[in-house]
């Protein structure tokens, strides 16, 4: 991603052009910089509030706002014009506080260490208002002697009136003439958003102008910018100042596929990450294309991260299953390449079995067809081939998270409960065991199906398996679509061997919306469809949003692997007052002597180490005190079977 554009030549030469200064000042404007957004309209909402005229008058100060920031009004006739607008009074300034003190941008909340280290270097220069500028800037830990904006003027009554005329910076060109007035010696950076903040840099009274684009992109601004800084991390990364993220995370791409919720998209964009999303799977071709840069994959259930995909993904750093099932995602491929991949493994359970009980009681009555039937207008009241759920055998295939958890709610309606899994699993109320997939088929009345997409479970079920069922039989599948031959299902629906069917996988589903699905089960009776929509509830979709992104996160933030299915499961404690050095590797022997070894030869002082293993890959971390010689990292990355390598703080 790039985030610095080429500098653009300033009207007057710079300050200085040699090296580093022995101070360097930094100069934050407030609004849609420090904080999200523009104090004034924020004030306007307040003031307006339970005004008919609100919304109109709110559009107008927003259009001023952007006009003076864009440089195409002078600052004084934008300040005037909307300080009018406001009708504010002394009494909404509280409020407004409130407000902004939710509203500082994230990165500059996670900068808190630079403001307070530097404040004696930072000034905040703003045609805002002191009012509401300084206790918001000075709990972050920038002096008040720093701030240096308008003041309000009140009538008698406490109405804003105004501001301070006197003070240069209500006046066009008044952060130039202020800066002039600081006389400060040094090298000076100026942070902001707006055409006032590039005026300085301009003047020459700056060395570097930063657009800062982390809550507004002003293209008027940008193109006269040294630099963009899509967020603080940015601007502290490029000056290698002292920082939160070791590598600014607007830098990191983030690619979210399959309409992931978008809690997840707004956990991504609140660390920083750079987001891009789309509704639709990808194919193998389109993701080999798309995931160059990114370092972060999200999927559901459709896209396939296959070997040949991997092979082109030299930045990702980990998979997030925003589901139950990984089988889509070559997992040994992934651990191979040091890529760690997680899934939800119990958000959507409950809706699936609300959906399995839903439709063993529609198709134990034959409501579709009755429904279809009404719809033409036919009225066929009849209890012929209807039947309670009351004491019929139900057989679970797979006895996982969701077999479980169905056998235990198809117990409290009443169902006797039968199932086989490939484990031994432990039977829950009164479920029993069978001892073979042959034995359960024979007995149950109503088969569901919840084994995992592993491939031998392919054609688990086929004409043999289906010959083996009561005649009779309700079916159900809303494990994955390969599970079962379609053919010999359709043959057993038409034979009547199965007279119901539920099925909500297929071997072949659309990648979007918009493709037909295609499928030999189309317009059977009594077989109801549903598009793979057993975990797509409201509910689970906003679980899983949040709980995936959680563990990506720790990934990515302090290394945790806790519920990796294909990493080596470890725990950290959180990073604090060290660096933390990971170290993925082909599983074998010696790798943690050298790396060692390596520590001792350089006297690094070992806060903390941790090993795990499995069958191909070692991850070993370690934290360390802060000061160590930069080869280090150079010869842990050489160690013969590293395959990857990260540093942490
Ligand atoms: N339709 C949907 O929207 C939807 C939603 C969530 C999960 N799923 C799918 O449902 C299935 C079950 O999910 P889960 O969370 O219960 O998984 P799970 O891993 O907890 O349970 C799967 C169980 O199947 C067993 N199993 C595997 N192969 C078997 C076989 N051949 N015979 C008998 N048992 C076998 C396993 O031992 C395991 O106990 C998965 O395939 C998952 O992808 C579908
Ligand atoms: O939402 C999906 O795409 C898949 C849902 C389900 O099959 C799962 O594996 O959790």
């Amino acid at each position: 991603m790039l985030t610095n554009t080429p500098p653009t030549t300033p009207a007057e030469p710079a300050r200085r052009s040699d090296g580093p200064a022995e101070q360097t000042y930094y100069i934050i404007d407030f609004d849609s910089t420090f904080t999200k957004v523009e104090a004034l309209d924020v004030l306007g909402e307040i003031s307006l509030a339970g005004r008919p005229e609100r919304d109109n008058v709110l559009a107008q100060i927003k259009a001023i706002t952007d006009r003076g920031m864009a440089g195409e009004i002078s600052l004084a006739q934008s300040l005037s014009m909307r300080l009018e607008l406001l009708s504010a009074h002394r009494d909404h300034l509280p409020a407004l506080v409130e407000v902004l003190s939710d509203k500082v941008s994230d990165s500059f909340q996670r900068n808190r260490a630079f403001l307070t280290e530097n404040a004696n270097n930072i000034y905040i220069v703003s045609s805002g208002f002191r009012e509401f500028i300084v206790p918001i800037v000075t709990a972050l830990g920038v002096r008040e002697d720093h701030v240096f904006a308008n003041t309000f003027t009140f009538d008698d009554k406490g109405n804003i009136t105004g501001c301070d005329p006197e003070n240069p910076l209500s006046k066009d060109r008044g952060k130039v003439q202020l800066m002039r007035d600081l006389n400060l010696d040094g090298d000076v950076y100026v942070i902001g958003d707006g055409y006032t903040d590039y005026e300085i840099r301009e003047s020459g009274l700056a060395n570097k102008f930063y657009a800062f684009t982390e809550n507004v992109m002003r293209p008027s601004v940008v193109e006269k910018a040294d630099h963009i800084a899509p967020s603080l991390d940015d601007f502290l990364f490029d000056n290698k100042l002292s920082r939160s993220q070791s590598y600014p995370k607007s830098r990191i791409k983030v690619l979210l596929l399959e309409n992931v919720h978008p809690v997840a998209v707004q956990l991504f964009e609140q660390e920083g990450f750079n987001v891009e999303i789309r509704k639709g799977a990808l194919d193998e071709d389109e993701l080999i294309e798309a995931i160059r840069d990114v370092s972060i994959l999200g999927i559901r259930s459709k896209t396939n991260v296959t070997r040949r995909v991997l092979e082109h993904a030299n930045k990702l750093m980990t998979v997030g299953a925003f589901c139950i099932g990984t089988n889509q995602i070559e997992l040994d491929a992934c651990t191979e390449r040091g890529i760690a991949v997680f899934n939800a493994p119990y958000s959507n359970t409950r809706s699936v079995v609300e959906l399995a009980i839903g439709e063993i009681i529609m198709l134990i009555r034959g409501i579709v067809p009755k429904s279809n039937a009404m719809h033409l207008g036919t009225w066929d009241k009849s209890a012929k081939n209807s039947y309670e759920v009351r004491g019929k055998k139900l057989g679970l295939v797979g006895y996982g998270n969701i077999g479980t958890q169905l056998s235990v709610v198809a117990e409290a309606l009443g169902m006797e409960v039968y199932f086989y899994d490939v484990v031994d699993k432990l039977a829950l109320g009164n479920a029993r065991k069978c001892k073979s997939l042959d034995e359960l088929l024979a007995i149950a009345d109503i088969i569901s199906l919840h084994t995992d997409g592993r491939a031998d479970n392919k054609n688990l079920i086929s004409y043999r398996e289906f010959g083996l069922m009561k005649n009779g039989v309700i079916f159900l599948n809303l494990s994955r679509g390969h599970v079962v031959d379609i053919p010999a299902l359709v043959d057993a629906v038409e034979r009547g061997k199965v007279i119901g069917a539920g099925i909500d996988v297929f071997p072949h589903e659309p990648k979007t919306n918009n493709e037909e699905f295609m499928s030999a089960l189309r317009r059977l009776p009594n077989v109801i469809l549903t598009p793979h929509i057993g975990g797509s509830t409201e509910e689970a979709q906003a679980n899983i949003g949040s709980f995936v992104p959680g563990k990506l996160l720790e990934y990515m933030n302090n290394g945790s692997t806790y519920g990796s299915v294909n990493f080596p499961e470890l725990q950290l404690p959180l990073l604090k007052g060290a660096h933390r050095l990971l170290h993925i590797h082909a599983n074998v022997p010696g790798i943690l002597a050298k790396m060692n070894t390596i520590f001792a030869n350089y006297h690094i002082n070992i806060q903390g180490q941790y090993l795990k293993t499995n069958e191909h890959i070692g991850y070993v971390i370690t934290d360390i005190s802060k000061e160590y010689a930069a080869e280090v990292v150079h010869e842990l990355r050489a160690i013969d079977n590293t395959i990857k390598f990260r540093l942490l703080y």
